[in-house]
């Protein structure tokens, strides 16, 4: 699914009045009745338990005076029409109404309700503590940190334990950048009802506490334009991680899913190990073998009869390189530390690999104090850092906004892929794209989730699949499989050997996405 700019939404809004054709005010009349939809089947659950009646229910809807103050007017006409308590404010952020504000107030009008005027600080009403608020004061209009009367009322809206659902956006907030943004100044949104398609600002960590729930409305915006429209950001779905899996072949064997190499693992660490060549052999690798020091192969024999084990001159760590020539794909970092020969056998191998490498963890480390390597890495390598291993590679503390520019432009500059994991995992492509995904949980912030996922990876790469379609996939399915094992437990008791036990139900669950 796209994710667009606010500018690319306000093309898609004029091609879809022009083209379906419709009239604005209806658009706006569709995009009202959608969201008195979603209120009319979630307000049993939005209200306390303590208002359990109907009749005792407040819906408090604050409009701003541009389309999505206009939204907010017909959705408190659509309620009073269905006879629900209203209160209807109106705040003057601006002297020019817009066309569509002003037609829904008119109709509005007719139902003789009487609006609230707020144009100065004295005007400000209290609001409930035990109502619906709907902030309708600013959308994907917003052009600048919001300000004046607009700001005071989302300060006090703020203020208030009312259950917050925002319309399109929580305002006050940007679709994309809010670095120069106030977080005062934007609405604490507990739900928000975005049009069409989500914003980039909903998935980043900066605006944690302002973005609630994210309900996706579809107001029927041009299909053709949709299509047609050049993305940067993309929301990964389960239909299209679907897409992504490949059927098996009836007459397949073993050869035709690759040999996968795993290097991991040191002393004090072979569980970094253990899970990474787990979870390849999970993941569709037609044969695993793992590079590691002697002292930790017995431990992995016992854990995985199906592994094949190659064993590192060294006991305790990898110091050497095997022969590279059997192996369809090649995972490399969790658990190996950072000994000097352990820096020389990294750069052998990415001197040497003919494949792309799947690198994380201490190779991600070690690659960051010597970032002119970068530039050798085999095209369409796949870099798995974490925020901290991220801010290494990157150079600086950045915000998760920045962090994403970033990502892309050393993603752009060394034709390679990176999953910056996280709440919110981005995959940036050499191309510039990004993904972003919508599987995962807090449970899955642990040890050993990491390696998993490294070991998923590389099992889809081995299995032919293109780095695009396998760090894709695998980052989908590995927080699918987060998500489907949390079932069994708590976001604090998740282990990444629960995720791995549900690696099969994660990947079946993609046929009915
Ligand atoms: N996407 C669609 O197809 C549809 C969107 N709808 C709704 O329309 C808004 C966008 O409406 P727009 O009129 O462009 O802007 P806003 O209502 O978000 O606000 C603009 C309004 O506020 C003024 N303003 C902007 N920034 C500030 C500021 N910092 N301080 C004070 N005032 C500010 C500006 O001058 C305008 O007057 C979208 O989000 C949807 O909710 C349609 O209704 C359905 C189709
Ligand atoms: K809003």
């Amino acid at each position: 699914m796209k994710i667009l700019s606010a500018e690319k939404i306000r093309e898609a809004d004029a091609y879809t009045i022009k083209h379906e054709p419709i009239k604005s005010i209806d658009l706006m009349e569709r995009a009202a009745g959608l969201c008195f939809d979603w209120l009319y089947a979630a307000a049993p659950k939005l209200f306390p338990d303590s208002i359990s009646e109907e009749k005792d229910w407040v819906f408090y809807i604050v409009c701003g005076t541009g389309n999505n103050g206009g939204d907010g007017l017909v959705l408190a006409r659509l309620l009073q029409r269905n006879g629900y308590n209203t209160e209807v404010a109106v705040v003057h952020v601006s002297d020019k109404p817009s066309k569509d504000f002003t037609a829904s107030l008119d109709k509005l009008g007719k139902g003789k309700k009487s609006v609230i005027e707020i144009k100065k600080t004295a005007d400000i009403p209290d609001f409930p503590d035990n109502a619906i608020i709907i902030d309708a004061i600013f959308g994907t209009g917003l052009n600048r940190p919001s300000e004046g009367i607009g700001r005071e009322v989302i300060e006090k809206i703020n203020q208030s334990k009312s259950t917050k659902v925002s319309i399109d956006m929580p305002s006050g907030l940007f679709d994309c950048d809010n670095a120069k943004n106030d977080p005062k100044g934007i609405v604490r949104s507990n739900h928000i009802l975005t049009f069409q398609l989500p914003k980039l600002s909903f998935f980043l960590s900066e605006n944690e506490a302002m973005v609630g729930a994210v309900h996706i409305l579809d107001i029927g915006l041009h299909p053709d334009f949709l299509k047609n429209i050049d993305a940067t950001f993309h929301y990964l779905t389960g239909s299209e991680a679907a897409e992504m899996r490949k059927v098996r072949g009836t007459y397949s064997h073993k050869g035709t899913y690759g040999h996968a190499l795993i290097i991991a693992g040191a002393e004090g660490k072979w569980g970094a190990a253990v899970l990474a060549s787990k979870a390849c052999l999970r993941s569709g690798a037609g044969l695993v073998t793992t590079h590691i020091g002697t002292q930790g192969a017995d431990i992995l024999h016992n854990a995985m009869p199906e592994l094949m084990i190659q064993h590192d001159k060294a006991g305790t760590h990898f110091s050497n390189l095997p022969d590279l020539s059997d192996y369809d794909a090649i995972g490399v970092g969790p658990g190996i530390g950072k000994s000097d020969d352990t820096v020389r056998a990294l750069k052998l191998l990415i001197q040497e690999a003919k494949v792309p490498l799947v690198l994380d963890a201490d190779a991600l480390n070690i690659l960051a104090d010597n970032l002119t390597w970068m530039a050798f890495l085999p095209k369409g390598s796949i870099l798995t850092p974490h925020p901290g291993e991220f801010s290494r590679l990157a150079g600086s503390k950045l915000s998760h906004f920045e962090s994403i520019e970033k990502q892309r432009e050393i993603s752009q500059k060394n034709g390679i892929y990176i999953l910056l994991k996280g709440a919110n995992s981005s995959l940036s492509f050499p191309d510039g794209r990004v993904l972003i995904n919508s599987t995962g949980n807090p449970g899955m912030a642990s040890g050993g989730m990491g390696d998993t996922l490294t070991g998923i990876i590389t099992g889809l790469l081995a299995a032919q699949y293109k780095p695009l379609e396998a760090a894709a996939l695998a980052m989908f399915v590995h927080g699918r499989a987060g998500d489907l094992a949390l079932k069994n437990q708590s976001v604090e008791s998740l282990v990444a050997s629960d995720l791995i036990d549900n690696l099969g139900k994660a990947f079946e669950s993609l046929s009915h996405d």
